[in-house]
C-alpha cells in the first residue's frame, strides 16, 4: 500500500490510541523534567541529544505517525506549496512525508542557504531527480538554479525544523536565526503558515525566548497536533 493510501483518511486521534505507541511513551519521558532555568545552550545541548539519542526503530515509527498528522493538516489547509527539510542530526524524519507529498501531485521546497545574505534562507524546488550538494553543516541542500527559486510569501506552509519548543509555542533551533528571519513577517502578511515538525520528546515546559523569536502557530509531533 502506498504511504498516501494508508494515511490519507486516518484519524489523527485514532492512529495509536489517546498517548500514542510505546515508542512514542518511551521517547517523550526523555525530557520529562528538563529545567528550563538553563541557558539557550544548555537546553539546545540537552534536546539534542536526547532527540539523537532515539533508537532507529523509534525515529521510524515517529516519522509515520506524525506524517499521517501532517498530511491531515496539509490536506485541510488545501496547501499546493510546501517547504520542509532534509532530516539532520536526530531530527524527526522527513522522509515518508516528502514522498506521500509528492505522490499526492504537492509541491515541494528546501532551504539552503543564500549565497550571499548570511543568515537567510532561499527555498529551491525540491523532486526525485533535484542535484543536491552539502552545505557548510553537512546538510544536503539543491544545488542552486535562480528557475528553481520560490519566493517565501508564495509558499503555503513552511515545515520547520526545531530543537525544543515549549507549551505555548515558542521555538528554538539550531541557533543561525535563519527560520526567524524567514518568519519574521509571515504574521501580517498571513503567509506562510509555519507549521513546527518534532518528536515529542523535545517539548518543554517553558522556553527562554528573545524578542527575535517567532511562535509558532502548530505542532505536529508524533502524539500530537499542538495549536497556539
Ligand atoms: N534539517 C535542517 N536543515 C536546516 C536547518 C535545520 O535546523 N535543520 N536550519 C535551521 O536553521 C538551517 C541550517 N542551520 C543550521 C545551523 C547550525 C547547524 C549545526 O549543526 N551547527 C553545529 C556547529 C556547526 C559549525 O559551525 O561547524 C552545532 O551546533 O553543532 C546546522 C544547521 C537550514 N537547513
Ligand atoms: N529577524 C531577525 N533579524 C535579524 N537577526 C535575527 C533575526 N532573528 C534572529 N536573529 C539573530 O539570529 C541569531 C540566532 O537566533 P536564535 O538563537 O534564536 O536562532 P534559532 O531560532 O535557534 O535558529 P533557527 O531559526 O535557524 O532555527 C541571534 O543572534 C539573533 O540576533
Amino acid at each position: 500500500m502506498s504511504i498516501t493510501s494508508s494515511v490519507s483518511n486516518t484519524s489523527a486521534q485514532t492512529v495509536n490510541g489517546p498517548h500514542g505507541t510505546q515508542s512514542e511513551i518511551n521517547a517523550k519521558s526523555l525530557s520529562p523534567n528538563l529545567n528550563t532555568n538553563l541557558s539557550r545552550a544548555e537546553v539546545r545541548k540537552q534536546i539534542r541529544l536526547a532527540r539523537r539519542s532515539l533508537s532507529t526503530e523509534v525515529q521510524a515509527e515517529a516519522s509515520f505517525a506524525a506524517c499521517r498528522r501532517m498530511l491531515e493538516k496539509l490536506s485541510a489547509l488545501k496547501a499546493q506549496h510546501v517547504a520542509l527539510y532534509l532530516s539532520h542530526d536526530g531530527e524527526l524524519a522527513t522522509a515518508p512525508l516528502i514522498e506521500a507529498l509528492w505522490q499526492q501531485g504537492i509541491q515541494t521546497y528546501l532551504p539552503r542557504l543564500h549565497p550571499f545574505n548570511v543568515g537567510q534562507l532561499l527555498f529551491l524546488h525540491y523532486h526525485a531527480d533535484s542535484p543536491m550538494q552539502p552545505n557548510q553543516f553537512g546538510i544536503l541542500e539543491p544545488k542552486l538554479d535562480v528557475r528553481n527559486v520560490m519566493p517565501v510569501e508564495r509558499l503555503d506552509v513552511v515545515i520547520t525544523p526545531l530543537v525544543a519548543f515549549d507549551i505555548k509555542g515558542n521555538r528554538m533551533g539550531m541557533g543561525g536565526g535563519y527560520y526567524d528571519r524567514t518568519l519574521a513577517n509571515w504574521h501580517s502578511k498571513g503567509k506562510p503558515l509555519p507549521m513546527g515538525y518534532a518528536h515529542d520528546c523535545q517539548q518543554v515546559s517553558s522556553l527562554p525566548c528573545e524578542h527575535w523569536d517567532v511562535p509558532l502557530p502548530s505542532i505536529i509531533t508524533p502524539s500530537r497536533i499542538w495549536e497556539f
